[in-house]
């Protein structure tokens, strides 16, 4: 446990940050402190370069610029694939950088989803993300199965946690297929995705994951681990831009699996521009494209990708647990009279690279922290999220944050506020 409370130690652990020159690559919050990034990561100096290209490729080429332009578009989705795969722990064919985090759970389930017999049902969680699950439901009505029956989500004992083990003993065999999140989204719990997946093969059930909050924050093994499909977002940790398409993996092992949702984008490329109404899917992750890529929302991961694959996830993972570790040995001591909860687990393998602190207060201490201007984000219905960035964040803005948050707190600062949340929290 921390002894050092002095905002001179954060400084010492900044000098001796191996990743500390990457900071001056990123555009900063003027007299801010950055919490938010796995919400929405911050745009970097190159990433702002890579898209300025591409705008100019197409203020000089136009309709060439999907063969002709520096990074031709016709290919960019691939070439994006092999810069995520080392990411995830994928092979490049077994990734593409398409669509969006719903669409491509969409796209998967249509495609991976096949009820059958006793196996019809789909199990889920009870603590994923909103829009995963009314994506479950809706794949269920469009087979014209009712969700009631054949949605089953495992509980958590105390509303932040998943046991795998729960998760396991709900393995039954009338289910056919797992959707799980690798990190929760509140509590940033990491399930044990090679464990989930060996135990959903001995069942015969297939499982994909949500990466949204693990993708740019830890490694993956998916390839290895045997996951049948993943998808998540790249506007988090990745620092892709605000929308910026989402990525999906499908296993090699279901390379040749019909797409659910087909789209000419789907084709084998040298095939595509035949026309022919009779579709010849790519042979690997690239049959599950749809239509045309949004490459202005593309082309931004050119830049931020680079610095993931220069640094590694090995070292990023390293500075983010240092991060996250200082983070809660400082709320433990410095915060400790004032009500936190640390919704968020202390063993270093179940931690993903954002904490959740709970209080009461939660919404107004977070309307009291912007005008600190320090950017968390709130989660219903009591939940600071803070997610110090290996890429951009140092140990004094930890340091400085929890001070803040304790003049917030001794002030009582939040009191000027309403404790409801803003629209977009
Ligand atoms: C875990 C998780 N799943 C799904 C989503 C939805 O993603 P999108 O709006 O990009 O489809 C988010 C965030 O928005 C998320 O955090
Ligand atoms: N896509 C967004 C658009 C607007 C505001 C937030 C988001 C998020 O991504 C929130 C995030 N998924 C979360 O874990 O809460």
């Amino acid at each position: 446990m921390l002894q050092d409370f002095t905002r001179s130690y954060a400084e010492t652990l900044d000098k001796s940050d191996a990743l500390a020159r990457y900071r001056e690559e990123f555009y900063l919050p003027q007299d801010g402190i950055y919490m938010d990034g796995n919400s929405l990561g911050l745009l970097s100096k190159r990433a702002e370069q890579t898209l300025l290209e591409s705008l100019q490729d197409w203020k000089e080429l136009g309709i060439d610029g999907w063969m002709s332009g520096r990074h031709p578009w016709f290919n960019l989705s691939e070439e994006l694939a092999g810069l995520n795969a080392p990411l995830i722990g994928a092979r490049a064919e077994e990734v593409m950088v398409t669509g969006s985090t719903t669409v491509n759970l969409h796209q998967l389930v249509a495609s991976f989803y096949k009820p059958e017999g006793k196996k019809t049902k789909i199990l889920a969680d009870t603590l994923t993300f909103p829009s995963d699950i009314y994506a479950l439901k809706s794949q269920l009505e469009l087979r014209g199965l009712n969700p009631e029956d054949h949605l089953v989500q495992v509980e958590s004992p105390d509303g932040r946690y998943l046991r795998e083990d729960d998760i396991i003993a709900a393995m039954t065999d009338e289910i056919a297929l797992i959707v799980l999140p690798t990190v929760l989204y509140r509590s940033g719990q990491i399930l044990d995705m090679a464990r989930l997946a060996k135990a959903a093969h001995e069942r015969d059930i297939l499982i994909g994951f949500d990466a949204c909050h693990s993708v740019g924050a830890i490694p993956h093994a998916f390839h290895d681990w045997g996951v049948d499909f993943a998808y998540w977002c790249n506007y988090k940790h990745l620092n892709g831009g605000p929308g910026s398409v989402g990525g999906l993996f499908v296993h090699e092992r279901h390379f040749g699996t019909t797409p659910g949702l087909a789209g000419w984008f789907g084709s084998r490329k040298d095939k595509q521009f035949d026309m022919d109404h009779t579709m010849t899917p790519a042979d690997h992750a690239g049959a599950f494209q749809i239509g045309t890529p949004h490459v202005l929302s593309l082309a931004p991961q050119l830049g931020a990708l680079e610095m993931f694959n220069e640094v590694g996830m090995e070292a990023i993972r390293e500075k983010s647990l240092a991060l996250t570790t200082y983070l809660m040995d400082l709320v433990e001591t410095v915060l400790a009279p004032y009500g936190f909860v640390l919704g968020s687990p202390r063993d270093e393998a179940a931690r993903g690279a954002h904490l959740s602190l709970e209080h009461p207060e939660a919404a107004r201490i977070c309307k009291a922290l912007k005008q600190h201007r320090v950017i968390p984000d709130f989660r219903a219905p009591n939940i600071i999220r803070l997610a110090p960035v290996a890429l951009y964040n140092t140990f004094t803005d930890v340091y400085d944050v929890v001070q803040i948050l304790k003049t917030i707190m001794d002030d009582k600062e939040y009191e000027a506020f309403v404790n409801v949340r803003e629209v977009v929290a």
